[in-house]
């Protein structure tokens, strides 16, 4: 039974992307899975939506006391506590978009992305973004995000910036289109779709 799942889940492609925050997850994912067609998994969080976010595209806002409920019923595939807030992905969201696409995305920190890799092995691959720290500060300044929330980010770049090593690949985003181009051509070799002029 367990074995047929996971032949069930091997016909399909994750695609992580990772790396400290105000690299650029969030712009080059949104961009690159327009390009593929290819759908978010979106997590929960128990953290407030900041202006501009939408409930269910960007995350599914939930209080603590579902999370826990849901935490307790076994529904998230991994679950993370980040500054005081939970983030979770299900595994109900997970099987769902595999069992019905080629591929699909999510947006992680280290900690998740592992976990992904442990329970999908090579379906799994993680693209590293990232930007040096003050970039990476001032994008997130320009952002309006709180002073707190950018140095609580900022308190995880070295440990995340670290994670670069072990992943598949690794984009530097300094140029938006330029990431978006490479990541572009480095799923092609994965999909397949003849998007990309190879020439
Ligand atoms: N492990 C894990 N990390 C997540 C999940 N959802 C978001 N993250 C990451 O958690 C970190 C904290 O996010 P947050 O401070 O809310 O900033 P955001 O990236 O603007 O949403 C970011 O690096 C997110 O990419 C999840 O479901 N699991
Ligand atoms: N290559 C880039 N050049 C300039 N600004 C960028 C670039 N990539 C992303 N940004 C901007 O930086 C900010 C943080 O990007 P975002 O995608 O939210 O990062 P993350 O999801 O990694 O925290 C956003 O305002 C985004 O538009």
């Amino acid at each position: 039974m367990l074995v047929r799942l996971y032949e069930k889940r091997a016909a399909s492609q994750i695609f992580i992307f990772t790396g400290p925050d105000g690299s650029g997850r969030k712009s080059v994912a949104e961009a690159v899975g327009q390009t593929f067609g290819m759908e978010k998994i979106v997590s929960f969080v128990t953290r407030p939506p900041r202006p501009g976010e939408v409930n269910g595209q960007d995350y599914c806002f939930i209080s603590h006391e579902t999370y826990r409920t849901m935490e307790r019923q076994g529904e998230f595939l991994e679950s993370v506590e980040i500054d005081g807030q939970h983030y979770g992905i299900r595994s109900l969201d997970v099987e769902s978009k595999l069992s019905q696409h080629d591929c699909a995305y999510v947006i992680l920190n280290r900690e998740g992305a592992s976990i992904l890799k442990k329970i999908y092995g090579e379906k799994v691959v993680r693209l590293f973004l990232y930007v040096d720290r003050r970039t990476a500060e001032e994008r997130q300044f320009n952002l309006g995000l709180a002073n707190e929330v950018i140095a609580k980010h900022l308190s995880h770049y070295d440990e995340e910036m670290a994670y670069r090593s072990v992943c598949e690949h690794a984009f530097e985003n300094y140029d938006l289109g330029q990431t978006t181009f490479e990541i572009t051509n480095t799923l092609e070799q994965y999909l397949q779709r003849g998007l990309v002029d190879k020439d």
